[in-house]
């Protein structure tokens, strides 16, 4: 009995390195043992170094846990996210699934739910539905640029502001009202702390068995109420239900067409009406997976542009020539926005170099497949790290690792290739970001109203901002100077 748990483990460690199918893959000796190596590094929070360190030293295709890959490469991006592929998320993304809620877009596994879920949704997310609520979102820009001015000439965490004002957007589209994260200038019932807390424990618990689960269960919130803790987004998913409960038993007539009403008249499979559940999971997707996100790129954007003055330069040009011939009222629409080639490649570049997704998107490896030369068994769960795909000099240069918005302004053909590899939203393809246009539409509106109306400098370039990975790269304490503009060279 003494030796066989000695054995057991010498069996398994000769197997994990000689005799596994994915035995010769490189990759840290550590990680083809066990896959708490790779837990580590992401209870730690600075995976979106050590992926680009480990493509580094160990190619394209690296070991990362026992049976586990990560992979950089164009065509597999397409096999594993492109148009029609029918790769299956891994079971990690069980640890998404809220209990006592229904099947969700984002966690769902099975390619068939997944395709029904989505397409039932599609249409509240299309561009023609999100310019609908356009008054809104720039409702909450007024009000954020409204705190700037109060602030103008002062030191702002823009981490702070950023978030404020993507939750703020998304309460507007999802339920229908902002969340107050603006007007109060606070984290309202502490939601932003308890979702990236959230986050935290729920991407990294993902490979442990499903004890991410446990800890949204009943059972944990009796436990934590017990103990006095407080369970801020057990606060917030009580908020939601009591939303989606009030909104249910009143009549739709004048009342605005925002995401939860599209929810509440979805159907479920059997055409009859979607239970609350159902509609809960989609209301609270959107906060879950559309906030922290989008903040984490209008950071990525304002970052790379104050730290490169060429760039910050030629793109306030931009944006004070385009607001010569046409005063400054309501903003700035997105359809205009969209329609500055510099400020189009600003943000396509920003948020190709820090896109805010950096995990893995794991995906069960839909055949047998062959990358780079190693041979991958069917079934193998395989990802792409949209931070890695998108420094990968075979696509996009040697320049890869700079930011240089003009990549994106060459050549058409060559640009379209790129949209084509760009991970940044998760590809092309079903799982691919169906939250993208909202995102576009505040990135625009965010980056242009912004620097024409206020001069932004990092308070401390050395040190711009600290970035945590938990699973997105999340930039803390983005410190800048914001200062009202009353001259402008070209007005
Ligand atoms: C810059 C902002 C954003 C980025 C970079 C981003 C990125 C991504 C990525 C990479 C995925 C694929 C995840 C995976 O395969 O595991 C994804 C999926 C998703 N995103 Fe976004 N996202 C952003 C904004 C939003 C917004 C604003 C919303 C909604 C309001 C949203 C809702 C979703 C949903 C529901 C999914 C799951 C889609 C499915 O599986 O069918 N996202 N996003």
């Amino acid at each position: 009995m003494s030796s066989t748990i000695p054995n057991f483990v010498c069996a398994l460690i000769l197997y994990r390195q000689f005799l596994h199918p994915l035995s010769g893959i490189a990759g840290p000796f550590l990680a083809g043992l066990m896959g708490q190596w790779r837990n580590w590094y992401y209870f730690n929070g600075q995976w979106h170094d050590v992926i680009l360190d480990l493509h580094e030293k160990y190619g394209r295709v690296v070991r990362i846990a026992p049976n586990e890959l990560s992979i950089v490469d164009a065509k597999t991006v397409r096999q594993l996210y492109g148009h029609g592929t029918k790769a299956e998320k891994t079971h990690w993304y069980a640890t998404w699934d809220i209990p006592d809620t229904a099947a969700g877009l984002f966690a769902t596994r099975d390619v068939k739910e997944h395709s029904f879920l989505r397409r039932r949704v599609s249409a509240a997310f299309s561009m023609s539905s999100i310019l609908k609520f356009e008054p809104y979102i720039q409702g909450c820009f007024d009000l954020l640029f409204e705190k700037m001015r109060k602030y103008s000439g002062q030191v702002v965490n823009m981490s702070e502001w950023t978030n404020a004002v993507a939750y703020d957007i998304v309460g507007e589209l999802a339920y229908g009202e902002q969340l107050g994260h603006l007007r109060t200038e606070t984290d309202v019932m502490g939601l932003r702390q308890a979702i990236l807390d959230g986050f935290y424990v729920m991407a990294n618990f993902g490979h442990l068995g499903g004890l991410g689960r446990l800890l949204s269960t009943k059972a944990m919130a009796k436990l934590t109420s017990a103990l006095g803790v407080r369970n801020a987004f057990g606060d917030f998913r009580q908020w939601s239900v009591d939303k989606v409960r009030a909104r249910r038993e009143r009549a739709s007539e004048g009342e605005r067409h925002d995401m939860l009403r599209h929810f509440l008249n979805m159907k479920d499979i059997s055409g009859d009406p979607a239970s609350d559940g159902e509609v809960l999971i989609e209301a609270m997707n959107i906060i879950g997976a559309g906030a922290d996100t989008t903040a984490i790129g209008m950071r990525a954007c304002l970052y790379y542009v104050c730290t490169h003055p060429r760039v910050y330069h030629r793109l306030q040009k931009e944006l004070d020539d385009y607001f010569a011939g046409r005063p400054y009222q309501g903003g700035i629409s997105y359809n205009e926005a969209r329609r500055l080639a510099y400020l189009n490649a600003v943000i396509s570049e920003a948020t190709r170099l820090h896109p805010s997704i950096i995990y893995q998107l794991l995906r069960k490896a839909p055949e047998k497949m062959t990358v780079d030369g190693h041979t991958i068994p069917r079934g193998t769960a395989v990802g792409i790290s949209p931070r890695a795909q998108n420094r990968d000099p075979a696509i996009w240069g040697e320049d890869a690792n700079e930011f240089r918005p003009e990549r994106w302004l060459e050549d058409e053909e060559k640009t379209r290739y790129f949209e084509s590899v760009n991970m940044t939203f998760g590809g092309n393809g079903p799982r691919m970001c169906i939250g993208r246009n909202i995102a576009l539409v505040e990135l625009f509106k965010y980056m242009a109203q912004l620097l024409y109306r206020f001069d932004v400098e990092l308070v401390d370039p050395a040190r711009p901002w600290h970035v945590q990975t938990v699973w997105f790269a999340y930039q803390h304490d983005m410190f800048v100077r914001v200062t009202e503009r009353t001259k402008r060279p070209s007005a």
